[in-house]
């Protein structure tokens, strides 16, 4: 063994026996929601024993990447035992960012011994650092892609993981150190979230069986904001390229139809119930003023949207125009945050409600 890269003993699967196997734990739910999305989240995966690892004082490994044993591995899964020990930290990198796992660290405040364990895809680099003193105990195994069969859902079945994604505290502590700082969002503000799983939007006519349903990520960052006293929902975005882009968000699904003018979907939108968002765009350019009375709303992206579950809304195109048309709705979660010292007074959805105009006043596209 090249001890400039590695020094650390070692053992194939062949010469020992583990009581421990992920693929029956909830383990295996949690790292296919982590790390997975869209349809790769809906596909089973394998885990495949691939080393035991012992560290010792002075025992390290130097950055590399896991070599792929087959074409569909994707990545790699990291069991650190509950053995007393200090040093030996993992750092992961990835494009110029870094994630440290410490697991005697992490699991100090646990009452009973717990394990550790990290899983990440195949392009992040990772290192584990000199082990101080004590024994670091590892076992590390190949994530596959097993096709024959789809993945068993674990939130269907209303079980909650038993073993704590650390992904939660980590995005808790982050979202809340944000909030304390008063230059984020100073005035208060609308943060959006872009769904990393698919969900079944079709199934009725508002979203709210989504709720129960939302796994890996998407459901760490609904019930953190949750357990901060906000009130995230969950919204169809649509955007349509009319004289600018112009973009509405509603809380259920809906159909839509076309006068034969064209159809006007965000005035559409906005009358049942719907809300018109600023556009980037709109305050470069007079939108601004035209939505005015609309009470139009901001929002920042903090995830991208995404379009695993887009809900196509189809329409007919009147006599002149046979064919069926459609606009594409994408799923997000947003959540409204009250200013700077003040963050829990937000606008509910119930305020929302009671304040939206009346009338529709828009000036735009239509007398452009
Ligand atoms: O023991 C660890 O934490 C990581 C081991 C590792 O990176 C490997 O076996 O490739
Ligand atoms: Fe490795």
């Amino acid at each position: 063994m090249d001890e400039n890269y590695r020094k650390a003993r070692k053992m194939d699967p062949e010469c020992f026996a583990t009581p421990l196997v992920p693929d029956r734990t909830e383990m295996v739910n949690i790292v296919r929601d982590y790390l997975l999305e869209g349809e790769a989240s809906k596909r089973k995966i394998k885990l495949e024993l691939y080393k035991l690892n012992v560290y010792d004082k002075g025992s390290f490994f130097k950055p590399h990447v896991d070599t792929p044993r087959r074409e569909d591995m994707f990545g790699s899964l990291v069991i650190v035992f509950p053995t007393s020990h200090e040093g030996g930290a993992l750092h992961l990198r990835h494009r110029g960012e870094e994630w440290t796992f410490d697991s005697p660290l992490e699991l100090a405040g646990s009452r009973t011994p717990s394990i550790g364990y990290v899983a990440f895809f195949g392009d992040i680099e990772h290192e584990v650092a000199p082990v101080i003193s004590g024994h670091r105990v590892t076992l590390t195994y190949n994530l596959y892609f097993d096709d024959f069969g789809t993945a068993k859902d674990s939130t269907s079945e209303g079980s909650s993981y038993p073993l704590l994604a650390v992904n939660d505290r980590a995005f808790r502590m982050t979202l809340e150190g944000l909030l304390e700082n008063p230059e984020f969002l100073a005035d208060g503000g609308t943060l959006g979230f872009g769904l990393r799983h698919i969900y079944p939007v079709e199934d009725s006519e508002d979203l709210k069986h989504i709720y129960g349903l939302l796994k890996g990520i998407d459901a760490t960052v609904y019930q953190s904001l949750r357990a901060l006293g906000f009130e995230p929902v969950l919204y169809l975005y649509y955007e349509v390229e009319r004289i600018d882009p112009e973009a509405a968000i509603i809380d259920k699904v809906t159909e839509l139809y076309d006068d034969g003018q064209g159809p006007d979907i965000i005035e559409q939108l906005f009358s049942r119930g719907g809300l018109v968002l600023l556009l980037e765009d709109h305050e470069r350019s007079e939108g601004k003023v035209k939505y005015e009375g609309m009470n139009p709303e901001k929002v920042q992206w903090v995830t991208p949207l995404t379009e695993f579950n887009r809900r196509k809304s189809s329409y007919a195109t009147g006599e002149d125009r046979p064919f069926a048309n459609h606009e594409n709705g994408d799923l997000c979660l947003i959540a409204r945050i009250g200013k700077a010292g003040e963050r829990l007074d937000y606008p509910t959805v119930a305020q929302l409600q009671k304040e939206r105009p009346r009338i529709l006043t828009r000036y735009w596209p239509k007398d452009y």
